[in-house]
C-alpha cells in the first residue's frame, strides 16, 4: 500500500504542493504531524484546499505559532515535542506524511527530522528544487538519509525543467526520478492534479 514520507532539501522547495498532489491523486490520508507557524495558511490547509475533499487531512500533533524550526517554535511556545507520541495513524490504506524544512531539521534537542523517518520505517519521497544549487542540497539529503537507514523511494523535482542537475542528481545519487511538477501559474487543484497525472510516475508510487 502506498504509505510515504514527503520530505524535502530545504523549506518552502514544494513539498505541500507534492504532498497534496499525491494525496488527492492516491485519495491518501494526509498528516502533517508538527506545523511550525500559524499566521499564514497550514499545509493542512492548504493539501485540504487543493484536493477538494479527496484527500482525508488527518489533525496535527503539534500547532505551533512561530515560523521557524520546529523544536525552536516549540521552545517559543513552551513545550516540548515528544517524538514518542509521533505515532504514524494506523490503518494500512494510502498515507502521506510531511516533513518540516529539510532532512536534518530538529524537533527537539536530541531529535531530527530524519531519526523520525527510521522510527516510522516508511520510504521517503525526496522533493527538491530544479534551480542552481540543488544538486549540492540534493545529494546532501540522499545521503543523511541512506546514512540512518531510510529508504528512499525517489526524488520529485519542482519546478522548471533542468535536465541537467536532475541527470547529475540521478546518476550520483542512484535515485529514482519520479518526475517532475513544473512551474504551475497559477497553483489550482486542477493544474495541479492535472501535472500529478501527466509528469509524476505515479505507477510507481501508487503501488
Ligand atoms: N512547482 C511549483 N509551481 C508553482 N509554485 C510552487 C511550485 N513549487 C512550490 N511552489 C510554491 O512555493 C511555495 C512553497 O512551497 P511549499 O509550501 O510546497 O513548500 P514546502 O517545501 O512544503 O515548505 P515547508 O518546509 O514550509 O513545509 C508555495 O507558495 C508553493 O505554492
Ligand atoms: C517555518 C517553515 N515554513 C517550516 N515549517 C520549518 C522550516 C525549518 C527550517 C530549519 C532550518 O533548516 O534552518
Ligand atoms: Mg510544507
Amino acid at each position: 500500500m502506498s504509505r510515504y514520507v514527503v520530505t524535502g532539501t530545504d523549506t518552502g522547495v514544494g513539498k505541500t504542493l507534492v504532498a497534496a498532489g499525491l494525496a488527492g491523486h492516491l485519495r491518501a490520508r494526509y498528516w502533517k504531524p508538527v506545523q511550525a507557524g500559524l499566521d499564514e495558511e497550514s499545509d493542512s490547509e492548504a493539501v485540504h484546499r487543493l484536493t477538494e475533499g479527496r484527500a482525508e487531512v488527518l489533525p496535527e500533533t503539534w500547532r505551533l505559532n512561530t515560523a521557524c524550526s520546529p523544536h525552536e517554535a516549540a521552545r517559543i511556545d513552551g513545550v516540548r515535542i515528544d517524538p514518542a507520541a509521533l505515532v504514524l495513524p494506523e490503518g494500512d490504506g494510502p498515507l502521506i506524511v510531511e516533513g518540516a524544512g529539510g532532512v536534518l531539521v530538529p524537533v527537539n534537542d536530541e531529535t531530527l527530522y530524519v531519526d523520525l523517518f527510521a522510527q516510522w520505517g516508511l520510504p521517503v519521497i525526496l522533493v527538491a528544487r530544479t534551480v542552481l544549487g540543488t544538486i549540492n542540497h540534493s545529494l546532501l539529503s540522499l545521503e543523511a538519509l541512506r546514512s540512518r537507514g531510510v529508504a528512499v523511494a525517489g526524488i520529485v523535482f519542482s519546478g522548471y525543467e533542468n535536465l541537467a542537475s536532475e541527470a547529475a542528481i540521478v546518476r550520483f545519487g542512484q535515485v529514482r526520478h519520479l518526475g517532475r511538477l513544473p512551474h504551475l501559474d497559477p497553483v489550482t487543484p486542477a493544474s495541479l492534479a492535472d501535472s500529478v497525472t501527466d509528469q509524476i510516475h505515479i505507477d510507481v508510487i501508487g503501488s
